[in-house]
């Protein structure tokens, strides 16, 4: 079964609400470009309160590995998601604490730029992480890892698109699950979550 994050979550009501439709995972954002960005406070007050069968991806860009592990510690995060150029040693060091979602670009699958490390799952995802850009699916097919999962510009309305195309093994969203930064469309993120479950 194809598992289903919900990101950008911010508030205790958004975060029921995804748990009551059958999310996967949450994820909570510390990246300091976010607009959807939460403090370790609220993503810890929010995450615990949907049970521990809801998993709690901290999502980091940029940030050194310290800032990474005290927040996903004080957030009690059950997984991290890494964006951006890292060296192979950091995300080693936070695969030795948490399971890692490793976010790469369609480019580092054409370069090969891709090492598997035990603990860290890939996932593609657009050049600008948040935007709702699409990725070229079909074109990703030849090189899309096994068991890797696929975000950027999923909603809806393609997702089932998107799954039969590269069976996944998750797909993360946000901007298509939003009435506005940060606040989520319930009805959306539900026909988002059936999509998945019924692809
Ligand atoms: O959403 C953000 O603001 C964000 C900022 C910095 C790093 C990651 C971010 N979100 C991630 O973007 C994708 C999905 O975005 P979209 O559905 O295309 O809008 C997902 O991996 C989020 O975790």
């Amino acid at each position: 079964m194809v598992k289903v994050k919900i990101c950008g979550t911010t508030n205790l009501p958004d975060a029921l609400h995804a748990a009551e439709a059958g999310a996967d995972a949450l994820g909570f954002i510390f990246a300091p470009v976010s607009k959807r960005r939460v403090t370790a406070q609220v993503a810890r007050e929010v995450g615990l309160s949907v049970g521990p069968s809801v998993a709690r991806v901290g999502v980091f860009m940029g940030q050194p590995l310290d800032e990474v592990l005290r927040t996903a510690e004080a957030a009690r995060c059950s997984a991290v998601q890494l964006h951006g150029p890292l060296p192979g040693v950091y995300v080693e060091a936070v695969a030795a604490y948490y399971p890692v979602l490793r976010v790469l670009g369609p480019e580092d699958l054409r370069t090969g730029n891709v090492q598997a490390v035990p603990g860290v799952t890939l996932m593609l995802d657009a050049p600008q992480p948040g935007s709702g850009q699409p990725l070229d699916w079909s074109a990703l097919v030849p090189h899309f890892p096994p068991g890797g999962w696929l975000a950027g510009g999923l909603g809806p309305e393609n997702v089932a698109r998107a799954v039969a195309t590269l069976r996944p093994g998750g797909v993360d969203a946000v901007s298509k699950l939003e009435a506005s930064p940060g606040i989520k469309n319930p009805q959306a993120v539900k026909a988002f979550v059936d999509a998945v479950k019924h692809a």
